[in-house]
Parts: structure tokens; sequence; C-alpha cells
């Protein structure tokens, strides 16, 4: 145990490639947290099998012991934050677990959108906050309009800040003794029933669930038999320690420490980002404030290219669902795909990183539907509905009104790409909020529907303005709006999974986009095929897809026998990754391609 003025809680707020990890290593490695040998020696008999065997230890929490110019040994504890926008709510949970940031800004490169959301979080935590100008060893490094930037862009005092350069040492040992100086203890009650925020937890093979915890209040120890206060379950603790990085056992932890626990926990779903965990008998009566349990925001159905692999996918999502505890699924079935689930993501880039896991770790092409937000239903009757897919969108007639969800997005930008980006704000129903200038870089707030943002309004943004514009967003409520259930047939039968819920006014664009992009991405057949969006039973807009001459190589004229062989090939792979809609063909990536817009 530790007293509470020798604790020091803290983590870093970055934007992508700043430095964190970088300096992380740095802080670790300056104080020689543990010798390898020690740490070896103090690592629990039952840990052995699990250490020989190389655990990877996801956790990005360490303890550090720094002894400071005073001559007094602190234990400074740095917990890792979710680097995403789609996380916002478990950054929130673990800013709550710790007293102090250091806000790392390369100084070669000056605050961005992503620095600012996570830099707002810690001052909505209360956190006393340490500036680290980072890469000034680099020519380009300009220490001082970052700090007038940090000023007037986010408004903390930036005249202290550290001067550092992560990668060569340059103002390591000064950022130490600033943790320990300006950083505040943290503070809590030992005799009072425990409360032990839990701040992370993820699956490991051999242990089980790993919980990461803060003690607010109380103690815990090995064997205690502890209540999670949102669902009431009772586990015993079967191991009990600090990362250092490595796992290292300690008899128990008290308030202001962090570390972890392991209590024979099956699967992450069970321990809930921001749970108080508190003692079976005689625990705290109410919980810690702020507990959410996570809801995704943005639905698509995964369907196998190949139905035989049905099977397969439900297989690879279980598994992935077992260590995530955001990700939802529900079995669902599609007219025109058949057998598939419906998943519920925190966000695009969530959506992104699961897709790619099942298709890579688990080799099955998949069918993704379009994105969804869930919009509210009001019917006449007053029943709310929530639509999670557009295809379940009841009779029109029995419905008063929608809402849809809407974000308020941050975007900053070089000077010469605002333009562009007021415009493609514009043409996504956006509603500008702010514009302001920090040097020569604009930064702009929108109120965006986050149905036009979640489909490919990032990929549009990096695309104008050449990768330089970053951008951050977060949810801000529900409001009501001319939305219309847009369906798509392809040769008179309508294809479900192209089904999406549209703005009135921009309907017959959308409509007539999407019928040009399918006449592009669906191969000729030997027939006639039309193509329609429509709204109810009006057809909106139509294209047709001319019939197929026999021969598809008859275009090349002349006798060039490599491209007539790469006519065919390509035609051959074309077909493996088709599945049938009534007669027609349709590609995999047309469900996808069809709704990207060209503006
Ligand atoms: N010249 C110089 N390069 C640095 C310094 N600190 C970090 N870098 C480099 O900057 C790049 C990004 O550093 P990381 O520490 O990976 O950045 P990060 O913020 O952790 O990035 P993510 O983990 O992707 O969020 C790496 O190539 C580092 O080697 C520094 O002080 N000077």
């Amino acid at each position: 145990m530790t007293d509470l003025a020798h604790i020091r809680n803290f983590s870093i707020v970055a934007h992508i490639d700043h430095g964190k990890s970088t300096l992380a290593d740095r802080l670790i490695q300056s104080t020689n947290t543990v010798a390898e040998r020690d740490m070896k020696e103090q690592l629990l008999d039952s840990m052995d099998i699990e250490r020989e065997r190389g655990i990877t230890i996801k956790a990005n929490t360490v303890r550090i012991d720094y002894v400071a110019q005073n001559g007094e040994t602190y234990v400074l504890n740095l917990i890792d934050t979710p680097g995403h926008v789609d996380f916002a709510y478990e950054v929130s949970r673990s800013m709550r677990a710790v007293e102090g940031s250091l806000l790392v800004v390369d100084s070669t490169q000056g605050v961005e959108a992503q620095t600012l959301a996570n830099v707002y979080q810690a001052i909505d935590a209360n956190h006393e906050i340490v500036p680290v100008l980072n890469k000034i060893d680099l020519p380009a490094s300009e220490p001082e309009r970052v700090k007038e930037q940090i000023e007037d862009v986010i408004g903390i005092d930036a005249s202290d800040a550290m001067l550092v350069s992560a990668k060569s040492g340059i103002g390591i040992p000064e950022t130490l003794e600033a943790i320990v100086q300006r950083l505040p203890a943290p503070k809590g009650d030992r005799a009072a029933p425990l409360k032990a925020m839990l701040v992370d937890s993820w699956y490991d093979s051999y242990l089980g669930v790993i919980v990461l915890v803060r003690i607010m209040d109380g103690v815990l120890k090995k064997n205690d038999r502890v209540k999670f206060m949102s669902n009431g379950t009772i586990h015993q603790v079967d191991r009990i320690g600090v990362f250092r990085p490595a796992m290292q056992p300690v008899d128990e932890l008290g308030p202001g420490e962090i570390g972890f626990i392991t209590a024979s926990i099956k699967q992450v779903r069970d321990t809930r980002v921001g749970d108080t965990i508190t003692h079976e008998k005689k625990g705290a009566d109410t919980p810690l404030p702020g507990f959410k349990p996570s809801q995704p925001v943005v639905f698509c159905g995964l369907f196998p290219v190949d139905s035989a692999e049905f099977e397969d996918l439900r297989d690879a999502i279980e598994k992935l669902a077992l260590n995530d505890a955001s990700f939802s699924f529900e079995m669902e079935t599609s007219a025109a795909l058949g057998f598939g689930f419906r998943c519920g993501f925190l966000g695009l880039l969530h959506l992104e990183v699961i897709r790619d896991r099942i298709e890579r770790e688990y080799n099955i092409d998949l069918i993704t539907t379009a994105p969804s937000v869930i919009y509210h239903i009001y019917m006449r009757d007053g029943e709310l509905i929530e639509l999670h897919n557009p295809a379940d969108m009841p009779d029109l007639s029995k419905v008063d009104h929608l809402e849809e969800p809407r974000i308020k997005a941050t975007i900053l930008v070089p000077d010469e790409y605002l333009g562009d980006v007021l415009k493609l704000c514009q043409d996504r129903r956006g509603i500008q909020m702010d514009l302001t200038y920090a040097g020569t870089r604009a930064m702009v707030v929108y109120d965006l529907p986050l149905n036009e943002v979640v489909f490919d309004f990032y990929d549009r943004l990096k695309s104008v303005t050449k990768g330089y514009a970053s951008f951050d967003y977060q949810l801000t409520g529900y409001r009501q709006d001319n939305l219309v259930k847009m369906s798509i047939l392809v040769n008179d039968e309508p294809v479900d999974a192209l089904s999406t819920m549209v703005h009135r006014d921009r309907a017959e664009m959308r409509g007539r986009a999407m019928c040009e992009k399918l006449k592009d991405l669906i191969p000729r057949h030997m027939f006639k095929i039309p193509i329609q969006a429509a709204i109810g039973g009006k057809v909106i807009a139509r294209e047709t897809l001319a019939a197929l001459r026999k021969d598809v190589t008859a275009k090349c004229y002349g006798g060039d026998a490599t491209r007539k062989r790469k006519l065919l090939d390509k035609q051959k792979a074309g077909k493996k990754k088709m599945r049938q809609f009534g007669k027609v063909d349709i590609p995999q990536e047309a469900f996808i391609s069809a709704l990207k817009m060209d503006n």
C-alpha cells in the first residue's frame, strides 16, 4: 500500500503520431521501473506458465516507481486511453480514474481535432494538465507557435509547457518531476466501503477476463468476494496485482491505486467499463456516478457471400463478441441475401475493424449492407419505434414523424482547403455552428446528421483536403426531419440490402446517383436489366443496363491474345464474389460502392 500523498495518476492525451507511445516508453525506461531479474522473482508461481508462454499483456497501463528530487519515492500510474472518437465513453471513464494528464502536442504540427476532443474530456474530469511539446529535436519544431496555439485553441496556460524529445530523451527528467510537482495526489478513504471503478477489461486465454480497476475508497484484497454493481454479479478475486508493465502480484490495492484483478470471469460482456465493484458484504450503497452501458450507434447487416459459410460467420461473430462488450449482433434474414447478422457498433471505425477481422482472421467473404443509424419513429398511435434497419420501416400511413441522430463535428483544416470542407458539410445537410482561426488553420464546427457522416464522410474529407484535415465528433441528440425510405429495384425485384433512409429533398439526387453507380457495378447479362430507385410505390430514378452481346471478347478487335485472356480471367474472378438476386448477379462490392457519393 502506498499513502495517497505519494501517488500520482495520469494519462497521456495526444493526437495520433504525436508521440504518446514513445513518451510512455521513455518514462518507463528512464525510471528503471523494475530490473528484469527482480521482476521474475516477484511474479506469482501460478503465473509462471503464462509468463513462459509469453502472454502479451494488453494493458497499456503501467506503474512506475520514481525517486523525486526531494528524495522521496512516488508511485506513478500511467493509464492509456483509447485513441479513437468511437470510444469517447471509454475515454471519459479512464479520465475519471486519474487526476491529471500530459497533453502531448507534436511541436512541428500543432493541435489537431483529436487532441481537442480528448483534452476536453480531461478538462471535464477536472484534470490538472501539463502541456508537453514533443519532437523539439526536429528542425521544423516551433514550440513558441504551438504554445500560443494551445492557449488560443484549448484555453489552458502553456507558458511552462515541457519541451521534450521523447525520441532522444530531452526533457524527460523535467517531465517526471512536473508529474510529481504539478499533478495532484488522489483522494480516497481507506476506512470507507470499497468502491473500485472498472476502467477496462479484456480476455486472456490463460487467465480469463482481466479487469483493470481504480480504487476510489476502501481496500481490495485477494480472495475477497466482490459485487459488480451494474448487474449484481458476485465473483471471488483470485489474482490481484499491478502492471510494471508485466503483471506483478500485490497483497492489496488501496485508495488511489490502479491495478488488476481476475475472478474467473468468462466473458468481457459481464464486465462493463465504468461499473463500480464493491464487496459482497458491507459494500457501498451507491455506485460511482456516470456509468452507462455502451450503446451501439451504427448498425449494418453482415452476410456471407457464400451462404454455406453462415455457420462459420456465426462462430466468428460470437468469438469476437466475447471480447468486445460494445459490439452487438442478432440474426437477420434478408430476402435478397439470405441468412446473416444485424450488427451494432460504436462507430464506423469499430465497424471496419470488426468487418476486417472477420474477413482476414476467419477468412469469410462478407457482404456488408449500408450502415444505418438508429431512427426514432413516432407512430400515429403514440408508440415510439427505434429503427435499426431501413428494411423494417413500418407502413408510412401509420407513421406520424421521424427523428434522426445529429452530431457536433469539429474539423481542423489548413486555410486553403476550407472552401471544400464547407461545401462538403453543406452538401451533407450540415449547419455551421462556428468558424475560428488558429494561425493558418481554421476550426469549423458543424451540426450534421449522423446519417450523412456514417458512410463515407471521413473518406471524402480526407480526399478533399489531401489528408490535412482532422475530424472528431460527438452525438448531440435527435431532431425531426423529412426522411423517407428509398428502395432499389434490380430487374423489378427490390433488393432490401440496398434500402436506405434519405432526406426527401435529396432523394432524387441520391436515387439517380445510386442507379448510375449500380449500372456500372453490375455486369451485363443476357437480358436487359432495369435498375430503379423508388419511394413507396413511386419510381424516382431509373437506368437500364443493356443486354450483353454473346462474346465478351468481341470488343477486343484484332488478335491481342493476352488482352482477351485477361478479360476472361477478370470475368471469372468477378463471378466468385457475386450473389444472385432473382436472375441477376450482383457483385459484393456493389453494396458499399453504390452508396458512396461523389460530392
Ligand atoms: N524526431 C522525433 N520523433 C519522434 C519523437 N517522439 C516520437 N517520434 C516519432 O513519431 C512517430 C509516432 O510516435 P508514436 O509514439 O508511435 O506516436 P503515438 O502518438 O503513440 O501514435 P499512435 O500510437 O499511432 O497513436 C514515431 O515514428 C516516433 O519515432 C521525438 O521526440 N522526436
